[in-house]
C-alpha cells in the first residue's frame, strides 16, 4: 500500500515536472517521455549489471569471447570509467588500478560506449603494438575536424596509409636527410645557448622552457617547410604560427566526451571544440598552401629530393606516392604538431632531472669534454661516442615517457586472439600504459631512482621498439617514424646546455617534477634554474 503510495506521488512528480521541463501542455506526451526517460535509465543499469568486468560497453559477454576472461572494473551506468579518466593523470590512475586489481596482463574497462583495454606489462604491450590486428587508430572528432584523417598518425590501416609510411621512412626521415638538416638543428641550439645566457645575465635565473619551445619550432619548421624564424624581425608571423600551433594542441589534447559518448555531442560542449576547429583549419590551410606555393616556385631538382625540407620531398614525389594538396597539408601539419612539443618537453625533463642530480650532471660533462673539442658546436657523429649522454636521455624517457599511454590509442580490426587465452574483440581501443611498465618494480628494479647507470654495459635496452620494458617511441607498424630526428635533437641540445653551462637549483624556486598530462606529458610547473657560463 506504502509502496502505491510512494509510486503515485513520483509519478504525480513527473506529471508536474516533465511539462515545466519541456514547456509542453500535453501532459500525456510528456509523461510517455518520462517513461522512455525511465526506461533508458533502467536498460543501461541493467546492461551495465549484466555486463559484469569492463562495464557497460563490454555487454554480451564480449570480454569472456576467448577461454579466459578478461578482466576489469565496472565503473558507472553508462559513463563506466569515464570519470576516473577525464581528468587528472590518467597514466597513474590507469596503473593504479591495473596493480591494485592485479590486472596488468590486460584490464578491460569502458569509457561510455567505447570497450577499451590497457596493457601495463612488457609481453601483452608487445602482442598488442606488434600485431597487425591493430595497426588501426581510433580517430578522435578534434583530429577529424583538424584534417588529421588523412596525415600518419590517424590514417587507418591500408593502401593509403602505407604510401605514407613508405614516404616517411624512405624521404621524410631517411638518415641523410636528418644529417643533411645538421646546420640548422646547430644553428637554433646556439641561439638557444645564447638566449640562456641573456636572460641569467639580465634577470639572474632561466626559465628553460621558452627557449626550448622556440627551438623545437624552429627546428621542425626549418626540416618540414625550410623556414626559420627570428623572434624579434618575424615577431608577427611567429606569433601566429605560435598561436595556431597551441591552438591545435589544446583542441587535440582536450578531453572529448562525445569521443565516447556521441550524443552527448549534440548538447555538450563545454570547450566549443567544434567551432574551434573549423576556426582554425582554414588559417592551417591558408599557412601550409602559401609554403608549398612558394616551393613551387623554385625548381625541384633531385638535389632537393635528396636534401631538401618535407615539402620539396613531397612535390617531388610521382606516381603512385604524389600526393593530393590536401593530404599533403594534413601530413606537413601533423609533422609540425608530433615534432615540436615532445622535443622540447623530453629536453626539460632531461634538464630538470640533472639539476636534481648534481653529481650525474657533472659525470655527463666530463664525458662530453673529453670526446668533443671545446671550439666545435657537438656534430651528430660525437653522439655516438657518448654513452653515457645516450643513458641519461634514456632514464629520462623511462621515469618521463612523454606519451606515458603512448599518445594515440589504437585500435583492433578483428577479434584478436591472445596467447593468454583472452580474446580481443573487433573494434576494441587499445592502450598501452608505458608508464605503468617503465615504473613497475618487477620490471626495473629501484623505479623511482633517476639512475642513468642501469643502462651501462650489457644492461642495455632499445628503446626504438625492440624492448618494451622501455618503447616511448611505441613499436610495430605504427612506431614513431620522426624517432631518430626527435633523438638526435635532444642529444643535441643536452649536450650543449650541459657543457656551456652548469644548472643548479633555483632556492627561491625549487625543481618541482610534478606532471600535467595534455596531448603530451610535460613537466607542470616549468623549469626554473640559476646558471653559470663555463669558459
Ligand atoms: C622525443 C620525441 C618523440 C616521442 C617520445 C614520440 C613518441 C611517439 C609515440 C609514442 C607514437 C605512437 C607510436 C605507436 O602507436 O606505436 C608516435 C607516433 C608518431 N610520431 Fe612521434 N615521438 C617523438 C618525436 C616525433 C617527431 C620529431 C616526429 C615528426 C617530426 C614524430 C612523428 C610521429 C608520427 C607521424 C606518428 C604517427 C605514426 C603512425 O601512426 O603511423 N614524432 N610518436
Amino acid at each position: 500500500m506504502e509502496l502505491m503510495n510512494l509510486a503515485s506521488k513520483e509519478t504525480s512528480y513527473w506529471m508536474i515536472a516533465l511539462p515545466a521541463v519541456f514547456g509542453s501542455q500535453n501532459i500525456h506526451d510528456v509523461s510517455v517521455l518520462g517513461y522512455l526517460f525511465l526506461a533508458v535509465v533502467s536498460l543501461s543499469i541493467l546492461t551495465w549489471a549484466l555486463a559484469g568486468g569492463g562495464g557497460g560497453a563490454w555487454k554480451n559477454g564480449r570480454n569472456r569471447l576467448g577461454r579466459v576472461t578478461i578482466p576489469g572494473p565496472r565503473g558507472v551506468p553508462v559513463f563506466g570509467s569515464l570519470f576516473t579518466l577525464s581528468r587528472g593523470l590518467a597514466h597513474r590512475s590507469l596503473a593504479a588500478m591495473a596493480w591494485s586489481r592485479a590486472n596488468t596482463e590486460i584490464m578491460a574497462f569502458s569509457l561510455g560506449s567505447t570497450p577499451v583495454i590497457v596493457a601495463s606489462e612488457p609481453n601483452t604491450a608487445r602482442e598488442i603494438l606488434m600485431s597487425s590486428h591493430f595497426a588501426d587508430r581510433p580517430v578522435k572528432q578534434s583530429a577529424k575536424s583538424l584534417m588529421f584523417s588523412r596525415a600518419i598518425g590517424f590514417a587507418p590501416n591500408g593502401a593509403y596509409w602505407r604510401t605514407l609510411r613508405r614516404i616517411a621512412s624512405t624521404h621524410l626521415f631517411a638518415p641523410q636527410r636528418i644529417l643533411a638538416h645538421e646546420a640548422g638543428r646547430k644553428l637554433d641550439c646556439a641561439e638557444m645557448v645564447k638566449a640562456v645566457s641573456t636572460e641569467q645575465t639580465g634577470v639572474g635565473s632561466v626559465v628553460l622552457r621558452k627557449h626550448l619551445q622556440l627551438a623545437a619550432l624552429n627546428n621542425i619548421m626549418g626540416s618540414v617547410f625550410g623556414r626559420r624564424y627570428d623572434p624579434v624581425a618575424q615577431k608577427m608571423d611567429l606569433d601566429e604560427l605560435t598561436s595556431m600551433v597551441r591552438e591545435g594542441f589544446e583542441l587535440l589534447g582536450a578531453f572529448n566526451w562525445s569521443d565516447y559518448l556521441p550524443w552527448l555531442g549534440c548538447f555538450y560542449d563545454p570547450v566549443r571544440l567544434k567551432q574551434r576547429c573549423s576556426d582554425l583549419v582554414p588559417r592551417i590551410r591558408a599557412l601550409v598552401k602559401r609554403i608549398i606555393d612558394e616551393h613551387r616556385v623554385v625548381s625541384n631538382s633531385e638535389k632537393k629530393r635528396d636534401i631538401g625540407d618535407f615539402v620539396d620531398v613531397l612535390l617531388s614525389l610521382d606516381g603512385d606516392d604524389k600526393l593530393q594538396e590536401d593530404d599533403m597539408i594534413a601530413v606537413l601539419w601533423e609533422m609540425i604538431f608530433r615534432g615540436t612539443d615532445t622535443t622540447a618537453l623530453l629536453t626539460e625533463w632531461t634538464m630538470a632531472e640533472l639539476v636534481l642530480n648534481p653529481n650525474v650532471q657533472a659525470k655527463l660533462r666530463d664525458e662530453i669534454k673529453t670526446a668533443v673539442s671545446e671550439r666545435v658546436d657537438v656534430a651528430d657523429t660525437d653522439l655516438a661516442k657518448l654513452p653515457y649522454l645516450k643513458a641519461v636521455v634514456k632514464e629520462t624517457l623511462r621515469l618521463h615517457p612523454p606519451g606515458p599511454l603512448l599518445s594515440w590509442a589504437r585500435l583492433s580490426t578483428s577479434d584478436v586472439q591472445l596467447s593468454n587465452g583472452m580474446v580481443v574483440p573487433k573494434g576494441t581501443t587499445a592502450m598501452v600504459n608505458m608508464w605503468a611498465i617503465t615504473h613497475d618494480p618487477t620490471v626495473w628494479s629501484d623505479p623511482l631512482k633517476f639512475d642513468p647507470e642501469r643502462f651501462n654495459g650489457n644492461a642495455d635496452v632499445d628503446i626504438r621498439g625492440g624492448d618494451l620494458r622501455l618503447a616511448p617511441f611505441g613499436a610495430g607498424r605504427r612506431v614513431c617514424p620522426g624517432k631518430n630526428m626527435g633523438l638526435s635533437t635532444v642529444t643535441r641540445w643536452v649536450a650543449e646546455l650541459v657543457r656551456r653551462f652548469e644548472w643548479r637549483q633555483d632556492q627561491t624556486e625549487p625543481v618541482n617534477l610534478g606532471e600535467v598530462l595534455k596531448l603530451s606529458c610535460e613537466m607542470e610547473h616549468p623549469l626554473r634554474a640559476v646558471v653559470t657560463e663555463i669558459f
